[in-house]
C-alpha cells in the first residue's frame, strides 16, 4: 500500500454522474406545476457555483429554498444515486476498498445521501467531508450546519488546511471549488474529470485531466479494473461515415474525430500518427506507407463491403486487423441495379432528359420488358447472387459465372466461361470484387465479346472496366444503355467535379458510388463495423476479420488474456509455451490459428503471475504485437 498519498474526490457530477439536489429537485417537485422552471434555475445556480462564477454560500441557500425538500424524499434520492454512480468509479471498486485508508470524499453535498452510496464502495464514514441538512418539526429541509466549513465560499481549501494531511495530495473533481484545493496550494495535483460533465473553466485551467477514473488511475500507476484507458483510444472516421458509428465509439469511451472528406497518402499519413482505429470508405486507400505512419493503431474498419482500398497483408504484418461490413449494403446495390436494369430497358434517361427540354417522344422503340430477357451476373458472391433471386421473381432468365463454385439459386444457370455468358446475356452486370487482378477486367475483348444491343451495368469498383472502350462501345451503338455507379477515378468529396468521358452520352446512367448510399444501408454499417472493432479490442475476437485468422473466443471471466501476435515462422507457440513455463504459470486456456502471413496465440491465465512474464513474453522472436487484456 503507498502510505503518503491521499486521493481527495469530490461527490456530484464526479462519483456520480449527476448533481444530487437535481435529482432531490426531480423527486421534491415531481408534483410542482412549475416543476421545469424551478429545475431549470436550479441547474443554473449549481452550474454557475461549479464553474466559479457566484457564490457557493448564496447559490446552496437559494437551491434549498427552490428544492422544497423534507426528510422523505431522500430515501427515493439515494436509491436513484445508487444507480447513478460513474462508470469508472463502478468498475473500479476494488481501489476504493483497498486504498480506503487514502481515500476522503470531499463534497459540498450532502452527508445524508453521500454516506449510503460511497460507504457501499468500501470508504471510511470518517473518511466523508460533507455538509449536512437542518430540518423543522415536520422534516422539511430548512437549511444546512452553517459551523461545517464546507457550506461556505472556499469551504474546501479551508477543510484541507485544518486536515493538515502528511503527504501528497491529489484531488479528482469536475468543479471549480476543487480546482481551487490545487490553487490554494494545498493538493500536488489536480484532476478535472470529465466524464459526466466538462467544465470549460475548470479544464482550462487543469494540468491534469482525467476522462474516467481509468485514466486517473493508470497517469498514476495504481491498480485498474481494466487494462488500458478506453479514453486513450482515439477514433478518426473518414468519409462522412454515419453517426451511430461515432455514437457507439464515444458511448464506449473513445476519443472519437470525424471527417467529410476522403484523404490522400500524404494526408493520411501525417494524420494516422497517433490513431487507434480507422474508419474509412472505398476512397482512402491505407497503404504500406500509411501502416508505417501509424504508430498506435491496432484496427482499420472499412465501413463498407470492398476491402480493396487496404493493404490488408501489411496491416496484418503490422497486427493491425481489418474489418468490413460483408453485407449491410447488399440489398441496397441489388435494388439499384434492378431499378436501373428496368429503366434502361425501357430508354428512360433520354426520355426524361427529352421531356426536360419539352420533348414529347411517345414510342415504344428501344423498349423492352425485363421479363424473359436473359441477365448475365458476372461475380455471383452476395451482391450477385441475391440480385439473382429479385431478377428471377420479375421473370428474367438468370446466368451467372464466378471463378468459384457458387450455390445456384433457384433456376439460375451457371456459365463455364465467361465468354460463354457474354455470348448468351441481353444484360450484363458487374459483380465481382476489386481485388488488383481484376483490374481492366473488362476491356476491348469483353466488349467485343458481348451480343449487339446490350445493356452493361457496373457497380462494383471502378478499375475493373476500361472505360474507353466502355465508351467506344456506347458510341457504336453496341451497348444500347448502361448503369455506372464507381469510376477509376472518383472526387474525394462533394465539392471536387467529377470529370470522365461518360458525361453526356445517351442513356447512361451515372451515379456517384451511391449503390449502398441508402439510410438503412448506412446505419446497418454503422452499427456492425464498431461491433466488431470493439470486440476485438476488448476480448481479442477476431471473428469476421477480413486479414486476421479469426477466432472465435469464450468471455474472459477471472483470468487475463495474453493477445500475441507474430509472423507465421516456425517455434513461435512453443517459444511461448517456455517462456509461460518458466515463469510458473497457470495456463486456463489457450487458441492458436494462422494464416499465410501471421500467427495469432490466445492464452488465458491465472491473474497472479510475475510481471516479469509480460517484458519477456514481448521480447520473444518475431513478435509483432503484443497485449494483455483483463
Ligand atoms: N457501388 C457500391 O456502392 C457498392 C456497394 C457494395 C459493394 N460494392 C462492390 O461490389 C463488390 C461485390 O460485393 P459482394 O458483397 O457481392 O462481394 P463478394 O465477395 O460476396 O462477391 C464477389 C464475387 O466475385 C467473384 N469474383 C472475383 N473475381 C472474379 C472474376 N474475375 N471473375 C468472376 N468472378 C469473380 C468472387 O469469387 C465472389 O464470388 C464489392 O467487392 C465491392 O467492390 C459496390
Ligand atoms: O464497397 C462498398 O461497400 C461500396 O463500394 C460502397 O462504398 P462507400 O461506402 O464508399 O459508398
Amino acid at each position: 500500500m503507498i502510505k503518503d498519498k491521499f486521493f481527495i474526490i469530490d461527490f456530484d457530477s464526479t462519483f456520480t454522474q449527476v448533481e444530487a439536489l437535481d435529482e432531490l429537485g426531480e423527486i421534491s417537485l415531481k408534483d410542482d406545476e412549475n416543476k421545469e422552471q424551478i429545475l431549470a434555475e436550479i441547474k443554473n445556480l449549481t452550474n454557475s457555483a461549479m464553474d466559479g462564477r457566484s457564490s457557493f454560500t448564496e447559490g446552496l441557500t437559494q437551491r434549498l429554498i427552490l428544492l422544497k425538500a423534507n426528510k422523505k424524499h431522500l430515501n427515493p434520492l439515494i436509491a436513484t444515486l445508487k444507480t447513478k454512480v460513474s462508470d469508472s468509479i463502478r468498475r473500479n471498486k476494488d481501489f476504493f476498498t483497498a486504498f480506503a485508508d487514502q481515500i476522503l470524499i470531499v463534497s459540498s453535498g450532502f452527508k445524508e445521501f453521500i454516506t449510503p452510496i460511497v460507504t457501499e464502495y468500501g470508504i471510511k464514514e470518517e473518511n466523508i467531508y460533507a455538509n449536512t441538512f437542518r430540518y423543522d418539526e415536520n422534516g422539511n429541509i430548512i437549511g444546512f450546519d452553517q459551523e461545517n466549513v464546507l457550506c461556505h465560499d472556499k469551504g474546501k481549501i479551508k477543510l484541507l488546511e485544518n486536515l493538515a494531511l502528511q503527504g501528497d495530495v491529489y484531488v479528482l473533481g469536475d468543479g471549480y471549488t476543487d480546482y481551487e484545493i490545487k490553487e490554494a496550494g494545498l493538493a500536488n495535483k489536480f484532476y478535472a474529470f470529465t466524464e459526466n460533465v466538462v467544465r470549460d473553466a475548470v479544464v482550462a485551467k487543469a494540468e491534469h485531466i482525467a476522462p474516467s477514473f481509468d485514466e486517473f488511475l493508470y497517469q498514476n500507476k495504481l491498480p485498474m479494473a481494466i487494462s488500458y484507458p478506453k479514453n486513450r483510444i482515439s477514433v478518426l472516421l473518414l468519409e462522412n461515415i454515419h453517426p451511430e458509428a461515432v455514437r457507439l465509439f464515444k458511448q464506449e469511451g473513445y476519443q472519437v474525430e470525424i471527417m467529410n472528406t476522403a484523404l490522400n497518402e500524404e494526408q493520411l499519413c501525417e494524420k494516422v500518427k497517433n490513431v487507434s482505429i480507422l474508419g474509412i470508405r472505398s476512397k482512402t486507400h491505407v497503404t504500406q506507407k500509411v501502416i508505417e505512419s501509424a504508430n498506435k493503431l491496432m484496427a482499420v474498419g472499412a465501413f463498407c463491403i470492398g476491402t480493396n482500398q487496404i493493404d490488408l497483408k501489411a496491416c496484418a504484418k503490422a497486427g493491425i486487423a481489418a474489418f468490413n461490413a460483408p453485407y449491410s449494403n447488399t440489398r441496397s446495390v441489388v435494388e439499384l441495379a434492378i431499378g436501373e436494369i428496368i429503366m434502361l430497358s425501357r430508354n428512360i434517361p433520354t426520355k426524361s432528359e427529352k421531356m426536360h427540354q419539352g420533348k414529347w417522344d411517345k414510342s415504344a422503340h428501344n423498349s423492352f420488358e425485363v421479363r424473359g430477357k436473359k441477365l448475365g451476373i458476372v461475380g455471383y458472391g452476395n451482391i450477385g447472387s441475391q440480385l439473382s433471386v429479385l431478377a428471377e421473381a420479375m421473370g428474367m432468365e438468370v446466368y451467372y459465372y464466378d471463378i468459384v463454385e457458387k450455390l445456384q439459386l433457384g433456376n439460375a444457370k451457371k456459365c463455364t466461361s465467361l465468354k460463354q455468358l457474354l455470348s448468351i446475356a441481353d444484360i450484363i452486370t458487374l459483380h465481382v470484387d476489386g481485388r488488383a487482378s481484376n483490374k481492366d477486367f473488362f476491356g476491348p475483348a469483353e466488349f467485343e465479346a458481348m451480343k449487339d444491343g446490350v445493356i452493361f451495368l457496373n457497380l462494383s469498383r471502378g478499375h475493373l472496366v476500361d472505360i474507353a472502350s466502355l465508351v467506344k462501345n456506347i458510341k457504336s451503338g453496341k451497348i444500347i444503355g448502361a448503369a455506372v455507379d464507381v469510376f477509376p477515378h472518383e472526387p474525394a468529396n462533394n465539392a471536387e467535379e467529377f470529370v470522365s468521358e461518360l458525361r453526356g452520352l445517351a442513356n447512361v446512367i451515372l451515379t456517384p458510388h451511391i449503390g449502398g448510399s441508402t439510410s438503412e444501408a448506412q446505419a446497418n454499417i454503422a452499427n456492425f463495423v464498431p461491433n466488431r472493432i470493439m470486440e476485438y479490442i476488448n476480448t481479442g475476437n477476431t471473428y469476421q476479420s477480413v486479414n486476421f485468422p479469426n477466432i472465435q473466443l469464450p468471455e474472459l471471466k477471472n483470468a487475463h488474456r495474453l493477445i500475441h501476435v507474430h509472423d507465421n515462422v516456425p517455434g513461435v507457440l512453443a517459444n511461448i509455451n517456455n517462456v509461460l513455463a518458466n515463469h510458473h504459470v497457470n495456463i486456463l486456456g489457450q487458441y492458436l490459428k494462422t494464416n499465410e502471413n501471421i500467427g495469432y496465440v490466445i492464452t488465458d491465465i491465472d491473474k497472479a503471475y510475475d510481471k516479469n512474464l509480460i517484458g519477456d513474453l514481448r521480447n520473444i522472436q518475431n513478435t509483432i504485437k503484443f497485449r494483455v487484456l483483463y
